[in-house]
């Protein structure tokens, strides 16, 4: 791995540019504070992994890695082993997904905003004539629609910092500008007892009643949804941010474009968050968090463990302690993404990153005899590239002049993971398991996790002798 490596949330972390002596005070001061919930949410989850060794009492563990870079889709696929054999979990946590739901959105207009100031010439400048660009008329009645729906959208903006500091109340986010709120384990089971958010607004009282003064931020911050919902449906619609997104100046991030599209339902009084939202949300992962989900394998009661980790490269060093004893790996490989670079550098391509990670994991001898099953995932957002004509070879250049489509795409990405597992198996004795995904799809995704299932069990059963 290339050497400049940037921990995203050092990053994130830094003191801002020409602090004061006193911001300086308050922010150490708040730093102090934020370790100590750390702390205390560490000891938390130290006391629930313990209480729960305690209750297990199975025959065996199987456990199973989720691994993949930032953004792959691994906690999008924890959710749909939530949705299979824990549903109830998902359905207790509705809720808490809410503040997360309003964060995609206002992580999503600070980004069009964001992109209009630094990209005014693909917004505005229409015309391109004997090599100048003319400002018409028209691009300066966008720059004004613009300029008002900035100040319309200011209130809601406002409360992105609420709703961040709401989760990480709850003991459980850390605001991230460029990457969103990330997540400690466990959140959305603790916040539905802890977090402000829980107030419930889905009953019969007046949603803006007298608790909206300052007292419930819920119904404060459904209230400022509800009233800007129109203005970030017409700021999404506009002519000026349809140019940057045809131009692809524009890329919102995978769902964020849902959420926008979605602006009128999020934003009625009465939201709560559908299984697709919950879905769709982007809360990147902080630590390893741990699933148990018990069955019954013959006659044998077996737990069988999911572990859902932090994929940025500043994470990737808490997944080494879970590979001693691992049975099965599923590794997320986005292939969508190979126009994409990595937020933590700029200079890596995705794909190439995960690449170099496969690798890694397939060269590791800890690893020799574990089930490696790769998930070549968000093969939606790939075929809605290929149909945009976007194209491969400008991105990956030794895809040369193959075709630009779909079937000839996967079979290309697929030969190279699989020379790289082929190239880094100890003995030869590992098999690959590949498939196709699109973990949001949750028909599709159940079926292929049941498969991927009933061999890791038939494997891990044959070699353990259980039956
Ligand atoms: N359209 C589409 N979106 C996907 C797919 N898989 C994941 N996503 C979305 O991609 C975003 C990132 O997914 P996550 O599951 O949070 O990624 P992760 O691997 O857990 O990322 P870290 O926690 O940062 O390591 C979410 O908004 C998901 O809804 C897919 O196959 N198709
Ligand atoms: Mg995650």
């Amino acid at each position: 791995m290339p050497s400049a490596e940037i921990d995203p949330l050092s990053f994130a972390l830094r003191p801002p540019p020409g602090e004061t002596n006193e911001a300086r005070q308050q922010r150490l001061k708040n730093e102090a504070e934020a370790k100590i919930r750390s702390n205390r949410i560490d000891e938390l989850l130290r006391a629930e992994r313990d209480a729960l060794k305690r209750k297990r009492g199975t025959d065996a563990d199987v456990k199973l890695l989720l691994l993949g870079q930032a953004h792959s889709g691994k906690s999008t696929l924890t959710k749909q082993f939530q949705l299979l054999y824990a549903p109830e979990t998902l359905e207790s946590q509705r809720s808490s997904w809410k503040p997360v739901v309003y964060l995609n959105v206002l992580h999503a207009v600070r980004q069009i905003l964001d992109t209009l100031d630094e990209d005014e010439d693909s917004a505005y400048m229409s015309d391109k004539s004997n090599g100048d660009y003319r400002r018409s008329q028209k691009s300066e009645l966008y720059q004004r629609q613009i300029y008002s729906l900035r100040l319309r959208l200011a209130p809601l903006l406002s409360v992105e910092e609420t709703l961040t500091r709401s989760l990480a109340s709850a003991g459980h986010g850390l605001s991230s500008p460029s990457q969103g709120p990330l997540v400690r384990p466990g959140w959305a089971s603790r916040s539905n007892s802890t977090s402000e958010f829980t107030e419930d607004i889905i009953d019969d009282r007046d949603p803006y009643g007298p608790t909206a003064m300052g007292v419930n931020n819920d119904a404060v911050v459904a209230h400022l949804f509800f009233e800007s919902a129109e203005h970030v449906d017409e700021l999404w619609t506009h002519p000026a941010v349809r140019t940057l997104v045809k131009r692809r100046k524009l890329r919102l991030e995978d769902s964020r474009e849902f959420f926008l599209g979605e602006i009128g339902r999020i934003a009625s009084p009465y939201y709560l968050p559908t299984t697709d939202d919950i879905l769709r949300c982007r809360l990147q992962t902080l630590g390893v968090a741990e699933y148990d989900f018990p069955m019954n394998v013959g006659r044998k009661a077996v737990m069988w463990r999911l572990f859902d980790v932090g994929g940025s490269r500043g994470q990737r060093h808490t997944w080494v302690p879970f590979f001693e004893d691992a049975n099965a790996i599923i590794f997320l490989a986005p292939i969508s993404a190979f126009d994409q670079y990595l937020e933590e550098d700029y200079k890596i391509n995705r794909i190439d990153d995960s690449l170099q990670t496969f690798t890694s994991i397939c060269a590791n001898p800890l690893l020799k005899n574990v089930h490696l099953v790769l998930f070549l995932n968000k093969i939606d957002i790939l075929r809605q590239k290929l149909a945009a004509g976007v194209k491969v070879k400008k991105y990956i250049t030794s895809f040369a002049n193959r075709p630009n489509e779909y079937d000839e795409v996967t079979a290309y990405f697929k030969a190279h993971f699989m020379q790289v597992h082929r190239k880094n198996n100890v003995d030869q004795r590992r098999a690959l398991y590949t498939h196709m995904t699109s973990v949001v799809d949750t028909k599709a995704t159940q079926s292929i996790i049941t498969n991927v299932r009933d061999s890791i069990f038939r494997g891990y059963l044959r070699d353990t002798s259980l039956v």
